[in-house]
């Protein structure tokens, strides 16, 4: 075990950074790093409540609008302010990759690996009452967790939610749907439209719903699982569609046109970065890190899963949208050279300045333009950020 870290880390740990080139010393903040959350819209005048129910003083965060921090031992999901659904937890590292994106109203967001959602929760916050946001992941009970918060915090008017793989995900903003010429064949029976989500809907109605799904939904990518929707607001462009309109695809070549506005990619990776995360290992017990985060095959695979979720959402954006990549690796081979191999087979892609980072306390990554938060110097947790813009060429 090595001493100068004070969270103990397992050899094998140790040697995954050493063959990163990452200084284990970054874990030193692992007792030091803030906690941050952001009020909810219209609760920004219940800070003393939060600040008398919390017990502590709330300090805003200077680089970052609408974030606080709070001691690093504070329990936000035990407090009444969490409860009653005031405020949500989230990074300010994190916080700053949705700044990064640059929304702007009435875009048309997907975030493409949206579990648990506290990004999408921003996004949806940025948006208010206009644009759109699609928020998907792999995982059913991820996804199905969004749905709970977005729904706790009443910001799901405008979203719609999928369980989807993100690598072949093909669905475009509904607002275009209903006008745009498919690429598929028309479907002679078109059934019912979309009403109003319910959680509550009868099993015939949500078997109908499957089965319109499986029948309507793109060939354009074969052999794999079509999107579920489990969630959809009442302003997301879905009530009142038919199946066939929703799960219709547009051929790659209209995407430039009929695009998302801005795609946020936070992908899956080894949460190197993540003290927090980490440190659950601690009771989890490290041999079960061993097998989730260092093993060699699984890191292997990881870097081709996040070169085919940036492939895939840089494909889904319109010409002059925006995306961004970001994991809380610290590793190089999940980030820079993901990055530079996207760049590479991407001619169309041009890497960006976030303007907003200038005062921003991370460092460039290799790349220049990339940036790194380092839990040791930002106060916040590990993440690697990439701004692309996506060329008409
Ligand atoms: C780093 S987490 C995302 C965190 C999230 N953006 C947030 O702010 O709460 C990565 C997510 O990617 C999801 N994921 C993994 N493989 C995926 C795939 N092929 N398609 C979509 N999501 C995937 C995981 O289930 C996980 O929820």
């Amino acid at each position: 075990m090595e001493e100068s870290s004070e969270l103990p880390l397992p050899d094998a740990f140790l040697d995954f950074l050493k063959a990163n080139g990452l200084d284990p010393s970054i874990y030193t903040a692992s007792d030091s790093t803030p906690r941050y959350i952001r009020l909810k819209p219209g609760c920004e005048a219940y800070s003393q409540e939060v600040e008398a129910d919390m017990e502590c003083k709330l300090e805003k965060v200077g680089w970052l609008p609408g974030f606080y921090s709070l001691p690093p031992d504070i329990r936000i999901a035990s407090s009444k302010a969490y409860q009653e659904g005031k405020i949500y937890g989230i990074d300010a590292a994190s916080g700053a990759a949705v700044i990064a994106l640059g929304i702007s109203a009435g875009d048309h967001v997907l975030d493409l690996c949206a579990a648990p959602g506290a990004k999408l929760c921003m996004i949806s916050e940025f948006l208010g009452d206009s644009g759109s946001v699609t928020g998907i992941d792999v995982a059913r009970h991820r996804i199905a967790a969004c749905r709970t918060m977005l729904q706790k915090y009443a910001l799901g008017d405008r979203c719609r939610l999928f369980v989807a793989d993100g690598t072949t995900f093909s669905l475009l903003p509904v607002e275009f749907h209903s006008n745009s010429k498919s690429c598929e064949p028309a479907l002679e029976e078109k059934g019912d439209t979309f009403r109003e989500w319910t959680s509550r809907r009868p099993y015939k109605e949500r078997k109908k719903a499957t089965k319109a799904m499986k029948t309507a939904a793109s060939p354009l990518v074969p052999g794999t699982q079509h999107p579920e929707l489990i969630f959809y607001g009442r302003h997301s462009g879905v009530v009142g569609l038919y199946s066939s309109e929703l799960y219709s695809t547009v051929c790659d070549s209209e995407i430039s046109s009929r695009g998302y506005d801005k795609v946020l990619v936070d992908a899956e990776c080894t949460h190197d970065g993540s003290i927090r995360h980490i440190q659950k290992f601690e009771n989890w017990g490290w041999t079960t890190f061993q097998r989730r985060v260092l093993d060699a095959e699984r890191t292997n695979s990881l870097t081709v899963l996040q070169f085919k979720l940036l492939s895939n959402g840089f494909r889904l954006l319109k010409v002059g949208g925006l995306l961004v990549y970001s994991t809380c690796s610290l590793t190089v081979a999940q980030n820079e050279d993901v990055v530079e191999l996207f760049l590479k087979e991407n001619a169309s892609a041009e890497l960006q300045e976030v303007d907003a980072a200038k005062n921003w306390p991370c460092k460039s990554g290799r790349i220049p333009k990339t940036l790194r938060f380092d839990p040791l110097t930002s106060q916040t947790s590990g993440l690697f950020v990439a701004k692309f813009k996506k060329l008409g060429i």
